[in-house]
């Protein structure tokens, strides 16, 4: 028999990562899979870390549920490829640390859109459009508590996945519609089509109730799941806002002075139906003809895209004194809702630009520069833009460029056919019987065609149908209206408004869970 040999003395570090460790991560028992918890499937191994916090097991993709005191929801999306180094006591790297996140939205979208055909490009073109979002209770107990004080706001940010765009794939330059088949780079855009399908939209918060918020102006489609919300507060998400104190607000005993409540069918919404956005809404086409098919200027060289300069082509940025332009959610009108917000907080305006994260010699360079539309992409122009003097005055100012304000798609005219007013008198009628409109979002036939007016004067057809398929039918449905259009030069007819047959269906939790990063 041997005897026990003597552990080799550990080294320096070993002990102090033991020591460092020591009574900061316990292992847990396993998690069963229960049919009271049947999220908790499969079974592994989990640990506690107290460094981070947070319970781990083997796989990335542990959440810990809030609510329920140290259980533990895996999901089923696990990233595949070589699995993350252990730390010492053997929990996984946090994949935070990574920037990998596994999602689990907080709730899915009803939407008056149920399709992305004639969901608006951004908020602001349609403030008629309604959604409503109840929290999960599986995100928490009691969602109602993570509403607490929201409903003091008017207007909330909401992060959401394009749960509709079909395959992860994003190309580095994209062609917005409003710029009519010009390229951009994408992280120039709104474009859902983007490395991580997130989008980012400024709502009008009508109302909170229970575990759900109402909201209206929004552009996201019936089954969008929401990843976040949080409230817009125009001291931090507009440039040309100085910070204040907060002063006499008591935040803790929630003694806000309430937002007037507010009736989900606010009646005192109106429309600006002549409003246009940039986005980067950008359908997958095939360029088919030769004679019709936007140019790619892809294959030039940076330089030539940055030397060539075209009178003829470029737009210049006109900077009017009090102008402001809603960089801060890609809202180019002037009229649109979210800027008038904007504009009620902030009191006097300016041209504005953000340049705190930039270095002085790209602010110097920014400040002379001006964007053009050039053949098909968009470039800068030296010596076209004017600034405030002053870095604190910079500081405080965003600007966007000529190309997203001036893009060369216009609003069109709507119109409507006897007939389909017609229909849309009918629609509206619902069940006579009691006397109830058929409609779940809207309130009228009137607020109806409001937002059908709007939708389409700020022309939602994608470039390629733009440009290649002008004569075809355009079809889209707003809460129960199923609309049939054709648009002409300058204008959109509706034809028909007929009741959208199949109730819409929701989006299925289970199948929504989305991985980011991997
Ligand atoms: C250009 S994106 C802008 C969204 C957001 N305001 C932003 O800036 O991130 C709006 C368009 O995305 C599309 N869309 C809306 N919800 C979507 C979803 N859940 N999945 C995929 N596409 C969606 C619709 O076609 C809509 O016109």
């Amino acid at each position: 028999m041997t005897p026990p040999q003597p552990k080799p003395p550990p080294t320096r570090g070993a002990t102090q990562r033991a020591r460092t460790l020591q009574g900061r991560c316990r292992r847990a028992p396993l998690v069963p899979q229960s049919a009271s918890n049947p999220e908790a499937a499969p079974t592994r191994r989990r640990d506690y870390c107290a460094g981070a916090k947070t319970w781990r097991t083997e796989a990335e993709g542990f959440t810990r549920r809030p609510g329920i005191k140290g259980s533990v929801i895996m999901r089923g999306l696990e990233a595949e490829g070589p699995r993350p180094p252990a730390t010492p006591c053997e929990c996984v790297k946090p994949a935070l640390e990574k920037g990998n996140l596994l999602t689990e939205p907080i709730g899915y979208l009803e939407s008056c859109f149920s399709t992305k055909n004639g969901t608006p490009r951004q908020p602001s073109i349609c403030s008629l459009s309604q959604a409503c979002l109840k929290i999960r209770k599986s995100i928490f107990n009691n969602p109602e508590h993570s509403l607490m004080g929201l409903d003091q706001f008017s207007h909330v940010w909401i992060l959401f996945v394009f749960h509709k765009n079909g395959r992860l794939s994003c190309k580095a330059k994209v062609q917005p519609p409003r710029l009519n088949g010009a390229k951009t780079g994408v992280f120039s855009t709104r474009s859902p089509h983007r490395p991580n399908a997130i989008g980012l939209t400024l709502a009008k918060l009508e109302k909170v109730e229970g575990g759900a918020i109402y909201l209206s102006g929004i552009d996201m489609v019936h089954g969008t799941p929401v990843l976040d919300i949080k409230p817009y507060i125009a001291d931090y998400d507009s440039p040309q806002n100085l910070i204040e104190p907060l002063g006499d607000v008591n935040l803790q005993d929630n003694k806000h002075k309430p937002k007037t409540s507010f009736e989900f069918r606010s009646s005192g919404v109106t429309d600006n139906c002549d409003q246009q956005q940039l986005s980067g809404c950008v359908e997958p086409h095939p360029c088919t003809s030769t004679k019709e098919k936007p140019t790619c200027p892809e294959d030039r060289t940076s330089e030539e895209i940055h030397v060539e300069h075209d009178d003829t082509a470029k737009i210049r940025h006109s900077l009017k004194h009090g102008e402001e332009i809603a960089a801060g959610y890609g809202s180019e009108s002037r009229s649109d809702q979210s800027l008038s917000v904007a504009e009620k907080q902030v009191g006097s305006c300016h041209q504005e630009k953000s340049f705190s994260e930039e270095g002085t010699d790209k602010r110097s360079r920014r400040g002379q520069e001006a964007a053009i539309l050039r053949g098909n992409s968009v470039q800068t122009e030296p010596g076209a833009l004017r600034y405030p003097s002053g870095a604190a005055d910079e500081a405080r100012h965003s600007v966007v460029p000529a190309w997203v304000r001036d893009a060369p798609v216009t609003t069109l005219e709507v119109r409507f056919t006897p007939h389909a007013e017609m229909d849309l008198r009918h629609l509206s009628s619902g069940e006579p019987d009691v006397g109830q409109t058929a409609f779940k979002y809207f309130q009228s036939a009137e607020e109806a065609k409001h937002a059908i007016e709007a939708v389409l004067s700020a022309d939602p057809r994608s470039v390629y149908r733009r440009k290649l398929c002008q004569d075809r039918l355009f079809y889209f449905t707003v809460d129960i209206a199923h609309v049939t259009c054709w648009f002409g030069d300058g204008f959109a007819e509706v034809l028909r408004i007929q009741h959208a047959s199949e109730p819409v269906q929701m989006t299925d939790p289970a199948e929504s869970l989305v991985s980011l990063g991997s």
